[in-house]
């Protein structure tokens, strides 16, 4: 099968014919028709987290496609379902988080697209108990994207505990973003968008921004004090260190922030105003199954729509480049199949 591979960190992609997988006992073997280009995804190839994705990684935890071949025992899937993989690829199922609704923080889990190969390919493999299950009817392009960008920014918004009706600031308004905009929108948020990009505020305003924030070129904190009189919330999903130290500042009395953006690095925190003003910091990481099928359904109720791009996967190094230089708008998907 044709696969876009790691083959050193920081190097261009691969793209070559690799063997296709056979599905392990409680495995599926998925035809791949679309997947979604993550920035986590970039990061994996450039290598630049503490901890390495596995050697000869093919990325991708974004992908959607069509169950080919069961592994042995599988009685939750069959042939011909429509599915996709996500970052969380498989969990223990044991251990105290996973008994407490809390697998995304499972020990033992394995992660679609880095320690275990992803949808960068014509075909991949799935966990049935993890795999997700697509709402009838979904676009192809358009469903991709809810796999890992829509259950992160859903769960993210569920954990900065802000209500219908209050402020919330999504900042950095990429594939993540954009989504989180409409995710907010749709649970009766009001958004203040922040990116240092006005092509990337205009689509926000497009999904149902109120108030957007160039920090570029304005104080964002400032800039959202004045215009909202300090949000209840503030999501983070931008791809420098700079957007996480404005974060707080940007908060009313009480207000929390949470983190999903990875740029490596770290941030400053200023300890009084934090104390004094009740700032909760969180971070979050993607979402649970259940998180993923309730994302999935506000997008099967029509509530999300991505903005796509599609490209080819021999394009995906070209993609990289564009998307290091902060210029998609929306998500890139990669289509290999008309489905
Ligand atoms: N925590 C999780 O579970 C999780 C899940 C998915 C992705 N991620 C991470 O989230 C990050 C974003 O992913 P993506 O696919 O949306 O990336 P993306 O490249 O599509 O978007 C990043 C956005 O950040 C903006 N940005 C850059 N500098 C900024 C600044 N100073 N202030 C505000 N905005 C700024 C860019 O203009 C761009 O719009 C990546 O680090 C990715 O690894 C985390
Ligand atoms: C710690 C890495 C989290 C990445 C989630 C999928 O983009
Ligand atoms: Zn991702
Ligand atoms: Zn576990």
């Amino acid at each position: 099968m044709r696969a876009a591979v790691v083959v050193a960190p920081d190097k261009p992609l691969l793209v070559t014919e690799v063997p296709i997988p056979a599905p392990g006992p409680g495995q599926a073997l998925v035809r791949v028709i679309t997947t979604g280009v993550c920035h986590t995804d970039l990061h994996a190839a450039r290598g630049d987290w503490p901890v390495p994705p596995k050697a000869d990684l093919i990325p991708g935890h974004e992908g959607y496609g069509e169950v080919v071949a069961l592994g042995e025992g599988v009685t939750t899937l069959s042939v011909g379902e429509k599915v996709g993989n996500a970052w969380l690829w498989s969990a223990c199922g044991t251990c105290e988080y996973c008994r407490t609704g809390w697998e995304t923080l499972c020990l033992q889990q394995k992660n679609g697209g880095y320690g275990v190969d992803g949808s960068f390919g014509e075909y991949m493999l799935v966990d049935e108990r993890f795999a997700a299950r697509i709402p009838e009817g979904s676009d192809p392009d358009e469903v991709a994207p809810i796999l890992c960008a829509g259950v992160t920014v859903y769960k993210g918004l569920k954990e900065t505990e802000v209500k219908p009706g209050q402020w919330v600031v999504i900042s950095g308004i990429g594939g993540l973003g954009h989504v989180a905009v409409q995710y907010a929108v749709a649970m009766g948020m009001r958004v203040a968008a922040v990116d240092v990009d006005d092509a990337k505020l205009l689509l926000a305003k497009h999904h149902g921004a109120e108030v957007t924030v160039n920090a570029a070129k304005t104080d964002p904190v400032a800039a959202i004090q004045e215009r909202t009189g300090g949000a209840h919330g503030v999501l983070v999903t931008a791809v420098h260190t700079e957007a996480f130290g404005q974060a707080t500042g940007m908060c009313r009395r009480g207000g929390t922030v949470v983190f999903v953006g990875l740029p490596p690095g770290t941030f400053p925190a200023d300890i009084f105003s934090t104390v004094l003003n009740r700032i909760t910091i969180r971070g979050s990481i993607v979402g649970t199954r259940q998180d993923l099928a309730e994302a999935l359904d506000f997008y099967a109720r029509g509530k999300i729509h991505p903005t796509i791009t599609e490209e080819k996967l021999d394009d995906i190094n070209d993609v990289f480049e564009r998307m290091e230089a902060g210029k998609i708008e929306g998500r890139i998907v990669m289509r290999y199949v008309d489905a």
